[in-house]
Order: C-alpha cells, then structure tokens, then sequence
C-alpha cells in the first residue's frame, strides 16, 4: 500500500495481463457478521477481504467476544466461531472508521442483541458521523429498540441499550425507507433472524428503494447460512416464524466487483486487441451475486469489448474513442464513478443520473467528481442527482492536476484512470492511502499491468563517493515518492563475492569471465537480504572485502557494460531511485533529477564504523578512513564511468546535515521539475 502524501503517476500508454482482485467488501463484511451470528458454530470464511472496512467488522467482533483465527499463513482464510449471546461484555466501544457494511448492520444486530444492563457505543471516523442513520433507528425504535443519538440527531455516534422484549415480540411490522441507503434495509435483514424464532417479522419499504442490486447480495447470503426470506416485489420482506441461523461450514467470498470497474475500464480505455492485448480479471465473474457486475454492461455500452465466463472478465478496446452514454446509475452506484472518468475518454457527454446516494458516501462524491475532473480540463454539470462529464474538447485543454480524494478510495482508484489521457500530462493522486477501505494493493495491482514509455518513468539519481549516505537517502526519498529503488553499489558488491566465490581472479585479465558471470547472476533481494543462489550474502557483501572487491570489479569495462541493462530494468512504475556512483552519468542520463551527494572523508569513514559496528562486523576508524580516500582516488581517476557528478547534477554535501534535512531538499528539488501543481512536494513533506 502506498501511505504517502501524494501519489506521482507519470503518462501511461497501454494495459495488459491478467488481476487477481480482493475480495468483495460487501460480501466479506455480510459473512462475518452471519458467522458471527451463528451461536454455537465455526464457519471457515475464504478469500475474505482484508482491508480498513473488514478491519472495522473484525475488529469489532473480537470486541464483542467472538472467536476469530487465521486458518493458514495467507491470512484470508478465518474461522469464525458464533457469538454466545451469554457472554456478551456488558460494555463495549465499538470503532467502525468509515465502514457502511460494519456501522449499520452491526448497529440492528446489536441493538436486538444487547442484554438488560448492557450498553455498547458505536462511532466512526468523523465522515462517518456525517452519514445518515435515522431511517434504521427509526425502524429499529418501531420494534422497541432502545438507542440514542450521542451527539447529532440522525447520525452517530450511537448508544445502545437493551430492547424493550415486550414490545419487540408485538411489533412485529415495521417501516422502513429506502431511499437514502439500501443498507439500513440489509442491516434490518441481517438482524431479524436473531427475533424470528416464534414469529414472522415484516419489512415494509417506504418509498423508492435505491441500490437494489445489494438487497439481492444479502438475500443470497441469508439463503447460505439458512434463512430464507420472502421478497414480495422488493417493497416487502418477511422473515418467517422459525428462523434460525445456521453455519455453511464454510464459505468463499467472491472477487470485489466494484474493484473491477476499474480493471474493465482500464482494458477498453488502454488495452489494445490489435496488439494482442487484453486485462483479464480472475475470481469474479458473470456468476456474480454482486450488482456491480453489471458495470459490464455500462462500459459495453460505451464500447468495451468484454468477454466473461462464471469466474473472470477479459476486457479490451473495441470502439475508440469510447461512446458517451446516459445512463441511470442507480443500480450501480459504486462501479458508476468509474463511467465519470470514463467519459474523459468518450466522444461527447456522458450523463449518469439517479446518484443522488452519492451525496452521503464517503465524501459528497458528486462534487468531489465534479471538482477534479474539472481540474483535469473536463466540462463538469451536475445537480442534486446527476452529473454530466465532457472532455477536454483538444489537446491543450488537458491539465496536469493533483486530484484531491476526500479520504474517498474510490476517487483514488478512478482517477488513477486518468493517466492514460491522450495529452500526456502527469498527474497526482493525493493521500492515495484511502484506497485501503477496500483495496489497499490497488496502485500495485494497476502498476503490475499498466506500462510508460521508459523515458516518461521518473527516476532520481543519486551519485557520491563511498559511505556518503547515498544509500540512505535513496531509501528515504523513495519511500516518500512511492518509488522503487536501485542500489547499484551492491550490484557490484555481489558481483565481486561472486567472482571471489567462483575462484576468478578480479583483474582485466579475466574480463571476458566476469562480464558473462555478472551477466548471469542469480541474485534475489528479499526486502533489505540479498540472496545468490539461495544463499544470504547480505553481511559477506558489506565487510571491507566485499568494498574491496566491488571496487576492483567496478572498474572493469565489460562488467559495467554487463550491469547496465540489468540497472536499466530496475526503472518501474511509479518511479525509481537509484543510487550509486555512474547513475547520472552513465546509467540514465535522461534522469529527471540528479543528485550528487558528498561528505568529508572524516565524516564518512565514522559512518561506515558505526554501521559495520552495528552489524557485529571488526572495524578500525582509521584504517576506513584510509580505505575510503584509496577507494574515492580509484573511483575519480578509473577510465570507465569514473565517479564524477554529471553536468546537470545538483550538488549536496550532507557533511553537517541530518538525514531528514537531506531528504527535505531532494524532495523539494523533486517538486521544482514537476511545475503545474498545484501542491508542492515540499510543504507536503514538511506537514507529515
Ligand atoms: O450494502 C452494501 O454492501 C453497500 C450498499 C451500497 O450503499 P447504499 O445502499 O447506501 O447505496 C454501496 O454503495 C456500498 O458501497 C455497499
Ligand atoms: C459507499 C461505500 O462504502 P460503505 O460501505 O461505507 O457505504 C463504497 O465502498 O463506495
């Protein structure tokens, strides 16, 4: 998961491969509330999601009592083991972050569960506390439920107490409306089982009901776990005398179908089938239960091409520029930010109606879209419940924009779609950490797929002598950008243990032998350990003689050249820094940024005792030092890449600087090249 301030994703030109997504948010957090419910049973729950949202339920639950454990190492596999309605705390806190599938349901469980002296509290983020909860109270207060509002009338923070059991076994017919958020009715669905034992209990819709499509996912998974309810026209729901609730055993969650809007939209927006070129989405399918599948549909409509079996999607351009559509949205009202941005791409203007449940999400998305596709250089309308989206009419009408995601994953996610706009602008996502409610590997998944010409993937160079910290600011600026990093110097490390391990003399004389061995080296790196052929070298490669033979082996012509194409490869998505003593110079000389950091030798050759001291390896101060001026005179005066900073390298001697000021002034020099804006990467820095 990227948890950085913003997000830099560079023009990208095309999409293949194949996803595996996530699990569905909505299925997940449905099923473990069912186990939940189970009293008495285990049910092994596979594939659930884990993210913010499952978090919320799971977090939850343990809080309530509930028995939950990762059935292997994978993690998404967990038996869950019933409630026991007996051993309830008599009080509990219960934190749902932004969480809908977590705070209503949970909210109608609970207030049928809790017991006489009992009280929970359930609250959220403060997003959260500014989504509606009345119309659920309200039907739950019809059935003698006991809640108060703790702060605004209509929303939660909630108080729970025990229900009035008079009044609960009477009134048994209830209202509730459906026009806000088809989860109070869900939530009401779920919780009724647990009342139905000796009498039918009735659900009246009032009004509209909206989302239909997530009636149907929880009435699937009530038929799983035993409750069958009766569906007179969706505007009436009995949950007949008898229900009890019983565990499937096991049960396996579905691929998010929400979460593969993107990935169809990423197939028709940058998948060419002339190329040969498809995305294909494995663990969800036309055999869904989820309503977003029929996001399919929409993006048909605008000109996928898409083909599906029971389990997976493939999805490919077929009309382009893609068809603007109008379409009435309320069936899909996740998947349906996905066709806002979408419309970027289509040949006129696309309207989406009957959103209006967008206005209580996770931000008021109509205006958080309508904001950010208008800084993307797009014609933007809108109204209480629909949106209309042109795009930039020309070319130079696109802008290069830092979209703000409002804490909303979804407007992270969509408009990372953006970035294969015909004008080739860059762009910026903001906090991107917020897709972690329901996909926290997103950018991952996107980048394993998506593709940039080489030359439009920023990289950072980082140039400098020997124990300059190059390394260490590498590291730090990269995790600030999201990048990914090259640590050159031990590429040569372990090209000079490989050669001292295959007995070859490090000397000129052997160049032809040492270019094909470093040609070939079967070498891993598995988070900061460098394996060769299975074996840790990590400490062997940063004694003296590991420094020693990268030197002696670095200076030898063949062996960078056999070097080169491997460090070129390192260049991926979102971007890369690479450090080492050629970056600039040699290695990518189109570098956007180029740093070439120094320090005396004093300060160095401390630095290096002190790292060697903690590593547990022998060191002596001054023989470093003196090792460190031999190694910098060979390295400047050596006839192949000798270390000097390229012409257009910026200069940084950290002598007296600490790691923090360093990394503060690559990253605002990183934001000087990237003008158009409108946040700066400095400031940002500055405010985490
Ligand atoms: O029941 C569910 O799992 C959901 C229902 C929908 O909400 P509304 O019914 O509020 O539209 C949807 O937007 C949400 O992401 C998940
Ligand atoms: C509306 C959403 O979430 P929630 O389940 O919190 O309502 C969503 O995931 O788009």
């Amino acid at each position: 998961m990227f948890d950085i301030p913003f997000l830099g994703l560079p023009p990208l030109h095309s999409a293949h491969g194949t996803v595996s997504l996530p699990g569905s948010k909505s299925i997940s957090n449905r099923v473990l509330l069912l186990a939940a419910l189970c009293e008495g049973a285990y049910t092994t729950v596979h594939d659930v999601l884990e993210s913010d949202d499952t978090d919320a339920m799971l977090g939850a639950l343990r809080q309530l009592g509930c028995s939950i454990e990762a059935v292997d190492e994978s993690g998404r596999s967990l038996r869950i083991g019933g409630l026991s309605r007996q051993h309830l705390p008599t009080t509990a806190s219960l934190h749902l972050g932004n969480a809908g599938t977590a705070m209503r349901p949970l909210t109608a469980a609970l207030a049928l569960l809790t017991a006489p002296g009992c009280e929970y509290e359930l609250t959220g983020v403060a997003r959260m506390q500014e989504r509606p909860i009345g119309d659920l109270v309200d039907a739950l207060r019809q059935l003698g439920c006991r809640i108060d509002y703790v702060r605004n009338e209509g929303y939660p923070p909630l108080r729970l107490h025990a229900a009035d059991a008079q009044a609960l076994a009477q009134n048994t017919h209830i209202r509730v409306r459906g026009n806000v958020s088809s989860q109070f009715l869900t939530a009401l669905l779920l919780a009724l089982p647990l009342a139905a034992a000796e009498r039918d209990y009735v659900i009246e819709v009032e009004g509209e009901l909206i989302s239909r499509p997530y009636i149907h996912i929880t009435l699937s998974l009530l038929e799983r776990f035993g409750i069958h309810v009766r569906n007179d026209g969706w505007q009436r729901f009995t949950i007949p005398a008898g229900s009890r609730y019983q565990s499937p055993g096991e049960i396996h969650v579905e691929a998010d179908a929400s979460s593969a809007s993107y990935f169809i939209a990423l197939g028709g927006i940058a998948s060419d089938p002339t190329q040969g070129q498809r995305i294909t989405i494995e663990g969800v399918g036309a055999d869904s239960i989820q309503g977003d599948i029929r996001f399919m549909e929409a993006a048909a409509q605008m000109g996928v091409h898409i083909e599906a079996g029971a389990n997976w999607i493939s999805a490919t351009r077929g009309a382009w520029p893609l068809k603007a559509i109008e379409l009435d949205c309320n069936h899909i009202p996740d998947a349906a930010m996905t066709l806002a941005v979408m419309a970027l791409y289509a040949e006129g203007t696309t309207r989406l109606s009957n959103i209006g449940s967008w206005r209580v999400k996770e931000t008021d998305r109509i205006d958080a879209m309508q904001t950010e596709l208008r800084k993307l250089g797009a014609t933007v309308a809108s109204g209480p419940d629909w949106i209309a989206v042109t795009p930039p009419a020309r070319l130079p009408q696109w802008q290069t924009a830092s979209i703000a995601t409002y804490d909303d994953h979804r407007m992270a996610m969509c408009f990372s779609l953006a970035a294969f706009n015909p004008a080739r602008v860059p762009l910026r996502i903001e906090e991107p950490r917020c897709v972690g409610k329901t996909f926290p590997d997103y950018f991952e998944t996107l980048f394993a797929v998506a593709r940039a010409h080489p030359a439009d993937i920023p990289v950072i160079c980082i140039d400098g002598p020997s124990a300059s910290g190059k390394g260490t600011l590498a590291a730090r600026v990269a995790e600030r950008l999201g990048f990914a990093t090259l640590d050159s110097g031990a590429l040569y490390r372990i090209a000079g243990w490989a050669a001292q391990h295959h007995g070859l003399d490090i000397s000129t004389a052997n160049a032809t032998a040492l270019a094909q061995l470093a040609r070939t080296l079967p070498v891993a790196f598995v988070q900061d350990r460098v394996f060769y052929d299975g074996e840790d070298i990590t400490l062997a490669i940063r004694s003296s003689e590991g420094s020693r033979n990268a030197s002696l082996i670095s200076a030898i012509g063949p062996v960078r050249e056999a070097l080169l194409s491997f460090q070129r490869d390192s260049a991926r998505l979102p971007g890369l820094v690479a450090d080492g003593r050629d970056m600039g110079t040699v290695v990518f000389p189109q570098a956007v940024l180029k740093v070439f950091l120094t320090a005396s030798a004093e300060k160095r050759a401390e630095r290096r005792y002190k790292q060697l001291i903690s590593q547990g390896l022998a060191a002596n101060i001054t023989t470093l030092r003196e090792e460190l001026e031999t190694r910098d005179a060979r390295d400047a005066s050596r006839s192949v890449a000798p270390l000097r900073p390229a012409d257009d390298a910026l200069m940084l001697d950290n002598s007296d600087m600490d790691i923090d000021t360093a990394t503060l002034q690559v990253l605002s020099w990183w934001a000087q090249k990237h003008p158009g804006f409108q946040r700066d990467n400095a400031s940002d820095s500055a405010s985490t």
